[in-house]
């Protein structure tokens, strides 16, 4: 076809009309009105987040004291070796760590396992997360992934999205960052799951719940969890409760090239799970987990290759539905 021909699919151009609004439409005194007896936690997973987390807990407690529309602020440690836990509590959260959490439980890594014990230790009836290693935040973040779920009962979750600058030493590019949503989330999207295609930022950090539909959730390991969640709950809520804002702009730590290569291939191994469990996937044998990349500059380079073997197993692990859980195992940590 004439590439001129293209057009958005009717039901991705309904979705993104419908659905997205911007942070700005979403003010406090209007979203006091509407939180009643609604409880608001905000959740945020930080690894070695010492230089952030202060600043972003400092922030939205400012918030919750001004206006009462966060009830609680949990920072989950991550398995961090430097002072994040305590950066985080003296500004303000409480504190829990991911093992302790877990504990009793088989031993997971990584961010997703983070976001699952963030959810089982916190008790708002609407969670929002927030990456701990956002630059310049503010608090219309959270009144933005609020907001829509304090005011529409129809919408369940709700994706933070921003134009992401890539800040390197050399200068910013405006429209650089977010390049494994670019290079490897995007285009799995659209290929398999269309329908979500209206989905601008698929792995913001960024996002809120009602805790109802995110208990029902496994949660995946690692960095396939935003991915994982957002196929998941198009199966259970569909695209309709699903909404997005627009939180303006995001600045973040950015990773280097190499691990970004090692979240790509967790996406994709998440990606082919849920391709396989809706049974599109013909064959039995699942994709090897195991990923060999290329560094130079070491010691034990392979002669010949001029360059080092790093191999990283890629799996990933899923914690099940909080839900499904007993009542006993899932008050751990609250
Ligand atoms: O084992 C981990 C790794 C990360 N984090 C925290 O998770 C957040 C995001 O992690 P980061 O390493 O900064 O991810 P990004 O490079 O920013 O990756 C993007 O893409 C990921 C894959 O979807 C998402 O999880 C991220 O939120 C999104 O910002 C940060 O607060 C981290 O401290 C943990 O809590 N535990
Ligand atoms: O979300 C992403 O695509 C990755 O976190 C990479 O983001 P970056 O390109 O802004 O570092």
């Amino acid at each position: 076809m004439d590439q001129t021909d293209l057009t958005a699919s009717p039901v991705v151009e309904a979705w993104t009309t419908y659905r997205t609004s911007s942070a700005g439409r979403w003010q406090p005194a209007e979203l006091i009105r509407r939180k009643g007896t609604t409880t608001v936690s905000v959740v945020i997973p930080a690894r070695n987040e010492e230089a952030t987390v202060g600043a972003i807990v400092a922030t939205v407690r400012r918030l919750a004291q001004r206006t009462g529309l966060v009830d609680e602020i949990v920072v989950v440690d991550s398995r961090s070796v430097d002072r994040t836990a305590e950066v985080a509590e003296a500004a303000g959260a409480r504190v829990v760590h991911q093992d302790d959490v877990t504990r009793g439980l088989p031993r997971l890594s990584g961010k997703g396992d983070a976001l699952w014990a963030g959810l089982a230790a916190s008790t708002g009836d609407v969670v929002a997360f927030i990456d701990g290693d956002l630059e310049g935040f503010s608090d219309h973040f959270v009144t933005g992934l609020i907001g829509p779920l304090l005011s529409d009962p129809s919408v369940e979750f709700v994706k933070g999205f921003y134009h992401r600058p890539l800040v390197r030493s050399g200068g910013v590019e405006q429209d650089g960052g977010g390049r494994v949503t670019e290079l490897a989330a995007r285009p799995l999207l659209n290929l398999f799951w269309p329908t979500l295609a209206g989905v601008v930022q698929p792995l913001a950090g960024e996002y809120a719940g009602r805790r109802r539909t995110l208990e029902r959730i496994p949660f995946v390991s690692g960095y396939g969890v935003e991915f994982a969640m957002l196929v998941d709950l198009l199966d259970l809520v569909g695209l309709d409760a699903l909404a997005q804002v627009d939180l303006g702009e995001r600045r973040h730590r950015h990773q280097d090239t190499a691990a970004l290569g090692r979240m790509s291939a967790q996406i994709m191994v998440t990606a082919w799970s849920r391709l396989h469990r809706a049974g599109l996937v013909l064959t039995e044998r699942p994709p090897a987990t195991v990923l060999t990349q290329f560094r130079r500059g070491a010691e034990d380079a392979l002669p010949g290759l001029d360059r080092t073997i790093d191999v990283t197993d890629i799996d990933v692990q899923e914690r099940p539905p909080l839900a499904s859980l007993a009542r006993s195992r899932r008050a751990v940590g609250r």
